[in-house]
């Protein structure tokens, strides 16, 4: 998914579930109606599918945001709610940061389960904690504790750190071209500190607690699809994919498999981790090309599907990505590295030590022919291969 399309699929929940709530009041109050248990039900079917597809990260934020919606139901009616809801958000932001620099323990080893209590047990702890004193002892400076207005129950300190962990977070998020487990995360954190400006709003921890949970069903679903169809090393659309995809495919199509030359004597020379590395490099260069869609075949052999059968034109393209490849320097380092650089030149650490290798493929095209099934397509374009390596590899080929 495209790097702008994912979050916005991710905070899409929210804006809709704002929608609902001011354009549609009738249908809002009567979805209200099913709250708390309609918010319990969706965080539960989240944990559930968390622990069924073993997502540990999405059952701890799911038990995050039900811990956090109890407590800020329970606190409504609290003589300390304008100290809890000071302290309350910075408590959950750091749940919530922690579960994005930790890795994930599963829930049923000792550091999972003190994790699960840990999220489950700090946040309510703050009902019977003396959090109004705290606060008074802390002495912050008027200006934090000047209240936005009289209808919202925040404060200007708190609304402003809100602001900076947002923009620093969408920003690290932006920077890395985080994955979905990451925006959605960031997501439900946005929903869950929506709720402070309008707590004294009815309903408000439920409506956001509603989208921060449907953000993480998302999240996951989508964490799923990638792992269903998503090869992992390379990071290209597997064979499951391509099958797919194969099955709707036009009458003018193209199909090319590819395999890297003297595979085996690669990794037997540098290591399976070195070939590994040049895998993953070949994906990345595929996955560049325009006109094509690139797939991980299995072991060292990719697929390229084309929705156009002019000969010249992939005689052309097919050429280019041969060229590609081969002309792509891969510096072997000492610890037997190859140095994957965007520019194909980077060097680090002593120019003696490394060593610069290249690798080669061989190609081989089949135009499909009309009433022409998935199997013999592929068939043709595995034979045009092996046409390929006979006439001396490097080369592309096309099936008669
Ligand atoms: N590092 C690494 N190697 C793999 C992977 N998948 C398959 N291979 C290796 O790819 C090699 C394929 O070898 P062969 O099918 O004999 O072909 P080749 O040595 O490339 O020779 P030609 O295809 O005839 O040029 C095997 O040694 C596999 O172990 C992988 O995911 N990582």
């Amino acid at each position: 998914m495209g790097l702008l399309l994912m979050p916005l699929f991710l905070l899409s929940p929210l804006f809709t579930l704002l929608l609902v709530h001011w354009q549609f009041a009738p249908q809002a109050a009567a979805i209200s109606q099913l709250f708390p248990v309609l918010v319990y039900a969706m965080l539960l079917l989240t944990a559930g599918l968390a622990v069924l597809m073993r997502q540990w990260h999405w059952l701890y934020s799911a038990v995050l945001l039900a811990s956090h919606y109890y407590v800020v139901e329970m606190v409504l009616a609290s003589e300390q709610l304008a100290a809890i809801a000071m302290l309350l958000p910075l408590l959950i932001t750091l749940l919530f940061v922690l579960l994005q620099l930790k890795p994930k323990p599963q829930p049923s080893t000792l550091s999972g389960v003190f994790l699960l209590l840990v999220i489950l047990f700090a946040p309510p702890a703050m009902l019977v904690l003396p959090i109004a004193d705290i606060v008074t002892q802390l002495s912050l400076p008027e200006t934090f504790l000047k209240p936005v207005s009289d209808s919202v129950a925040i404060n200007w300190g708190t609304l402003w750190w809100m602001a900076l962990v947002a923009t620093g977070w969408l920003s690290m998020l932006s920077y890395h071209s985080a994955n979905g487990q990451r925006w959605g995360q960031f997501a439900a954190w946005l929903a869950v500190m929506l709720c402070y400006p309008f707590i004294l709003f009815e309903q408000a921890a439920g409506w956001v607690t509603l989208a921060a949970g449907l953000s993480l069903l998302l999240s996951l679903t989508s964490q799923m699809l990638h792992l269903a169809y998503i090869d992992e090393l390379t990071q290209l659309p597997q064979r499951r994919a391509l099958l797919n995809h194969l099955s709707r495919l036009g009458k003018r199509s193209a199909v090319t498999m590819l395999d890297v030359d003297h595979f085996k004597k690669f990794n037997d020379t540098y290591g399976h981790d070195v070939g590994d590395q040049v895998l993953k490099l070949l994906g990345s260069i595929m996955a560049n090309q325009s006109g094509l869609t690139a797939y991980r075949y299995g072991g060292e052999e990719f697929t390229l599907v084309f929705h156009h059968n002019n000969q010249q034109k992939l005689a052309e393209k097919l050429e280019q990505v041969r060229e590609a490849v081969a002309e792509y320097p891969l510096v072997i380092r000492q610890q037997q590295r190859p140095t994957v650089s965007k520019d194909g030149k980077q060097q680090r650490g002593s120019a003696a030590a490394n060593k610069t290798v290249h690798v080669t493929i061989s190609l081989g095209c089949a135009l499909r022919n009309s009433g022409e099934n998935t199997e013999q397509l592929l068939k043709r374009a595995d034979e045009a291969l092996y046409k390929a390596k006979k006439a001396g590899r490097n080369k592309v080929a096309f099936a008669s």
